[in-house]
């Protein structure tokens, strides 16, 4: 039976399936990818930069389509869909607009009078993406629009969630101009991407986009492989709120951002610090404001609460909720499953999760929310960096350089001070310790898998 397949998560219904990628295929597709290297890196920038930007103007004219697709794969409500189809166009723009500039030589500093030394930037070769289904377009587009810009080809393995996204979006790429060979998405098993595509001399690195258990696999054999890896791995963010003059309204905040994609972000804010004398007020607007989240149709453009992405992804998240509670955990909303064919899930908020239980040290990837009450901005510090991972933060004040100094200490990718954390194009996204390694977005984002080539010339 094939892994890959669109199921409704709103409805549970199985409406589509896709055959799996048969050795051959995919040993075909790695040969043809490799090929297409040698004229696509001879392309000029310009030209690459042009098919950028009419991939960017496809996402725009095929939106409505596009939103449908995500919206019956994974169960993003469709305004949430335009949304991050936005965000798509915005990334294509900003790579086709910049490519020629971060591709440029760099000249090196301490040489002497009769030499000249440059870093100039080329591209590697044909790289693997593997991508997870929570934003299914906003993930290829970070790995594809800069590597594409760069002169890589890419084979893109998605989530055997997003059979029909990740179809598209190759038709998106061909009819854009991307050569046929340049941009290939294959609908590979873990066990062809260890035993055929990374043990290849044609693949140059891969870049994965998912949890810490895929991440370390699939870096495994690359390590193996001697393959160069970017690891944007999960996070369970901290937001602290050292002070507010309106707390209704800070609550207001941190809750929509925890409810994004229905909490199923990388970048969720999935602990929330607060100082002592605001917390009863902070938890009180909270806990109302998830009692009252109440399950809707997501391809109806209501933003009520949306099915989580898969029967299984509701049981996982139900799974870890059940031992947070085990664990002691009060829990002050929510904290149960819909009895409904679609995956929704109530939203929760614990208070108490302390060290060692489920949770505490666990990314939730779902409607849940941890409260933890400190007493000073250093007991804040610790408490956000009490975590295995470092993905992204953002910390709350009035007084901004308190927000600053204490946001300065915090361990991890991205720092957001007096507002949510957010994903632009042109901000570098990536984390440390086990959120991963690499960036994507922004400048950095090219700087990934290029070879960066010294030059050195002596004058005569
Ligand atoms: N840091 C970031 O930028 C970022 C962004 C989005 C999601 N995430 C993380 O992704 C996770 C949710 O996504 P998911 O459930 O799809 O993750 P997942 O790890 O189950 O799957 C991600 C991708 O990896 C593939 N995969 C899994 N094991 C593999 C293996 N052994 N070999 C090859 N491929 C393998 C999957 O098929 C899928 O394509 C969360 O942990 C979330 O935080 C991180
Ligand atoms: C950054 N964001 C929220 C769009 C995707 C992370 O999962």
């Amino acid at each position: 039976m094939s892994i890959y397949q669109v199921l409704n998560p709103a409805t549970g219904e199985v409406v589509e399936t896709y055959p799996t990628a048969t050795d051959e295929q995919i040993v075909d597709a790695q040969d043809r990818s490799a090929a297409a290297f040698t004229s696509w890196s001879e392309t000029t920038v310009q030209e690459r930069a042009a098919i950028l930007t009419k991939v960017a103007d496809i996402y725009g004219e095929r939106s409505d389509e596009l939103a449908e697709i995500i919206n019956m794969e994974m169960g993003k409500a469709i305004p949430e869909a335009k949304g991050e189809i936005k965000l798509c166009q915005l990334i294509y723009r900003y790579f086709a607009d910049h490519a020629e500039a971060f591709m440029a030589d760099e000249q090196l500093r301490g040489t002497s009078e009769d030499e000249e030394a440059f870093v100039r930037r080329k591209p590697v070769g044909s790289l693997l993406g593997i991508m997870p289904w929570n934003f299914p377009y906003y993930q290829v587009a970070r790995f594809a629009a800069p590597n594409l810009a760069l002169g890589n080809t890419i084979l893109l393995k998605h989530a055997p969630q997003d059979p029909k996204s990740s179809a598209v979006m190759e038709e998106i790429f061909h009819q854009a101009g991307v050569p046929k060979d340049a941009y290939i998405n294959i609908y590979a098993t873990n066990e062809q991407v260890a035993d055929i595509i990374l043990p290849s001399p044609k693949n140059q690195g891969v870049s994965v986009t998912g949890s810490e258990r895929a991440g370390s696999a699939v870096a495994a054999e690359a390590g193996k492989n001697l393959k160069k890896v970017v690891l944007e791995m999960g996070g369970s963010d901290p937001y602290v709120l050292l002070d507010s003059s309106d707390v209704k309204k800070s609550a207001k905040t941190f809750f929509q951002a925890r409810m994004g994609n229905n909490g199923q972000a990388c970048n969720s804010p999935k602990r929330m610090i607060v100082m002592e004398d605001i917390y009863d007020e902070f938890a009180s607007e909270l806990t109302s404001l998830a009692k009252a989240a109440i399950p809707a149709d997501p391809s109806t453009g209501d933003t009520g609460l949306s099915p989580l992405s898969s029967p299984a992804a509701r049981e996982r998240f139900m799974e870890q909720v059940d031992a947070v509670k085990a664990g002691g955990a009060t829990v002050l909303a929510g904290g149960d499953a819909y009895d409904t064919p679609g995956s929704y899930v109530q939203p929760v908020v614990f208070e108490g999760v302390k060290p060692g239980m489920r949770g505490y040290h666990e990314e939730l990837f779902g409607p849940a929310f941890m409260l933890f009450k400190v007493g000073s901005d250093d007991e804040a510090v610790e408490l956000a960096n009490d975590t295995p991972f470092g993905l992204g933060s953002a910390v709350f004040s009035d007084d901004l350089e308190r927000a600053e100094r204490v946001g300065s200490k915090i361990e991890a990718g991205m720092v957001f001070l007096n507002t949510p954390e957010g994903s632009r194009e042109h901000l570098p996204f990536g984390g440390v310790k086990r959120s991963g390694v690499g960036r994507e977005l922004g400048p950095l984002a090219m700087d990934e898998f290029v070879n960066k080539q010294l030059v050195f010339k002596k004058k005569r």
